[in-house]
């Protein structure tokens, strides 16, 4: 499958851009005029520079208000074609793209319009070059692919084609099933782009919010299938225009971009029969049956304490590494690993970013096979040198450098605690009844956001649910989550936009992105709470202003609400059931545990967010908390 981006989609000069595309392992790049007008090499030395870096040159463009012009911008705009041919030919490209006439002075007809192109083909076919239409969803008079397919069927000219772009299609809500029925070679090339729904104007949402397919919210799935079901096999191009992108890192988005593609590629393959795209092979996305553990990297000495708070949570020493300084605490079916080695990626995490939630296991169908899929779609392997007698876990980076590793119950791996720990008896510790871990909680900055749901996404049998706002008294946090539909899959992504918010303070001192906290499942929140405290847990304060309000909000019983405030339990209410929170305040880092009991609820409770970072920055700050 060749693959191919816009130089519009990323940040950077021309030779930074083409870097981070080659890098990234795309065949192609779209030269878009401006990032060449901008660069002081010639055409020639562009070209060269492209085919230097491996990458051919999959188009050049845009060509702007061409077809239906009144004389004399008629005769004017084929002469503007003809220096373009010129700069193409010494670039070294076949290909220009030409989207629809935005111009009031436009005349419209389509068979002017078909006229024009017939032209413009007689004079690209002398120099072997090919032009391809594409509809601008804002067009004047061409707005619509099947229009412009009509323009191009019209025009009857080899060397005139069909340029399909997703955006334009699906902002418009244009039947995709009408590509169907197009001959595959008349389609010169397919663009792709996703977008999140924001009800703007067209313009200005496609030349911002555009994000990479899979990120946003279009079928631009059902656009690729019907697009492979012509027999199309050319390039998939990437065409993003994003504020966010164009400030990003160049690296990160292609990344990004490569992977959308080929994720993509994988799902058409899957759901349309006999396509001809070149898709890779690669594992089904896979179903993931729970959270095995989770890692933490403690210094040998900060052990103790860290330890005597989980126990306070009620979890037991259960197991101890054979050889390693790991221990395993348990409870129900949770296990929190604690690394104390002062050798190894856990050591190196520590000096970096202190006491920290470094590694998540993720209970799947296959884990090598999910590993085999991971590198398939760009994810950078784990791997430390193992010790004779121990079972190398396959496992690759995720946010924040953080490890992201996978096992099974059918392989060797899943006698992994069985061979490398050994079981130790600790009475010492009560069980609160918590079973298992209800949601990870990840913070990051904004920007990285979009490129965790998509890692998310496309490997695992999992959704996004829609974006949502928290307020944080310093500034806004965006959450997203990735779920799957059994709830054994939870993982919420905190965006912090800014350093001042809570999350962004996270990001500060911890030097990076990672889990901020993990929520545990409780079916009895009560209990759990009165066995809590009962061991000397401390819950985190939260105002008692917040109970009045929940009074009066849900109309609840005063006796129920009273139970709640003197457990500082958060409590939320939709359509589906209840929802019940419960935090401890923030430890070394600013990490912190949640405990949940959910009475058929499927949210994570937002509304109470602004409470719970409320209560934890008076906690970090009494003091300092009215500037806020
Ligand atoms: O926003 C634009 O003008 C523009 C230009 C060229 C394209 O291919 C496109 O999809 C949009
Ligand atoms: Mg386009």
């Amino acid at each position: 499958m060749k693959t191919s981006i816009a130089t519009v989609s990323l940040s950077g000069d021309l030779r930074s851009k083409l870097e981070a595309i080659a890098k990234a392992g795309f065949d192609g790049v779209e030269i878009f005029e401006n990032d060449f007008l901008v660069f002081d090499e010639s055409p020639r030395q562009v070209g060269q520079m492209v085919r230097d870096h491996g990458l051919e040159i999959s188009l050049f463009q845009p060509f702007r208000d061409f077809e239906g012009m009144p004389e004399p911008l008629r005769s004017r705009t084929f002469d503007r074609a003809e220096r373009k041919f010129d700069l193409m030919q010494e670039m070294g490209t076949d290909l220009v793209l030409v989207c629809s006439n935005v111009s009031p002075a436009a005349l419209g007809g389509l068979d002017r319009a078909a006229a024009d192109f017939r032209e413009l083909g007689e004079r690209a076919a002398r120099r072997d070059l090919r032009v391809g239409y594409e509809a601008l969803a804002w067009g004047r008079h061409i707005n619509d692919h099947r229009d412009a397919w009509e323009v191009v069927r019209r025009a009857d000219h080899a060397n005139v084609g069909l340029i399909l772009d997703s955006f334009h299609t699906l902002a418009r809500k244009i039947d995709v099933n009408s590509i169907r029925s197009i001959p595959k070679e008349k389609i010169f090339i397919i663009q792709l782009a996703d977008a999140p729904l924001i009800d703007m104007d067209l313009l200005y949402w496609s030349r911002h919010f555009r994000n990479m397919p899979g990120e946003g919210d279009l079928p631009v799935l059902e656009f690729m299938r019907a697009v492979a079901a012509t027999g199309y096999d050319g390039y998939l191009s990437l065409e993003i225009f994003n504020d966010q992108f164009r400030g990003g890192s160049a690296t990160a988005i292609s990344v990004d971009g490569q992977r959308s593609l080929l994720y993509l590629g994988d799902q058409v393959r899957r759901t349309e029969p006999d396509i001809a795209l070149p898709v890779p092979e690669m594992p089904p996305r896979s179903g993931v049956e729970g959270i095995a553990f989770i890692e933490f990297t403690i210094d040998e000495s900060e052990a103790p304490q860290f330890e005597a708070l989980i126990r306070t949570l009620g979890f037991r020493r259960a197991a101890r590494h054979k050889t390693k300084s790991v221990t395993v605490f348990q409870q129900g079916d949770i296990r929190l690993v604690i690394n104390t080695e002062s050798r190894g990626f856990a050591n190196s995490s520590y000096l970096v970013h202190g006491t920290s939630a470094y590694a998540m296991g993720l209970l799947v169908d296959d884990a090598r096979a999910t590993h085999r899929r991971a590198l398939a779609l760009g994810a950078e392997t784990f791997a430390q040198p193992v010790d004779e007698g121990e079972i190398e876990m396959p496992a690759v980076h995720g946010v924040g450098g953080g490890i992201v590793y996978f096992l099974d119950r059918h392989s060797d791996l899943g006698s992994i605690w069985d061979v490398e720990f050994d079981p130790v008896d600790d009475l010492s510790a009560t069980s609160a009844g918590l079973s298992s871990i209800d949601h990870i909680a990840q913070t990051m900055h904004y920007d990285e956001l979009l490129t965790w749901l998509l890692f998310y996404t496309s490997l695992l049998e999992a959704h996004k649910t829609p974006l949502v706002d928290i307020i944080d008294p310093s500034g806004i946090v965006r959450s997203q989550v990735v779920e799957n539909a059994a709830g054994s899959l939870r993982i919420t992504m905190n965006g912090a936009e800014n350093r001042n918010t809570l999350a962004g303070r996270f990001i500060a001192d911890t030097f990076g992105s990672g889990i901020q906290h993990l929520a545990f499942k409780t079916d009895d929140i009560f209990r759990t709470a009165d066995v809590l405290a009962a061991g000397g847990f401390v819950s985190l304060a939260i105002s008692p202003n917040y109970y009045d309000d929940l009074e009066a909000r849900f109309g609840l019983d005063p006796h129920f609400t009273e139970r709640l405030k003197a457990h500082n339990i958060l409590y939320d209410k939709d359509e589906r059931g209840e929802y019940f929170q419960l935090y401890s305040p923030t430890f070394s880092g600013g990490f912190f545990f949640e405990i949940v009991e959910r009475r058929g609820y499927r949210g994570y409770g937002a509304a109470n967010a602004i409470f719970r970072i409320a209560a934890l920055r008076k906690f970090l700050e009494p003091a300092d908390m009215p500037r806020a």
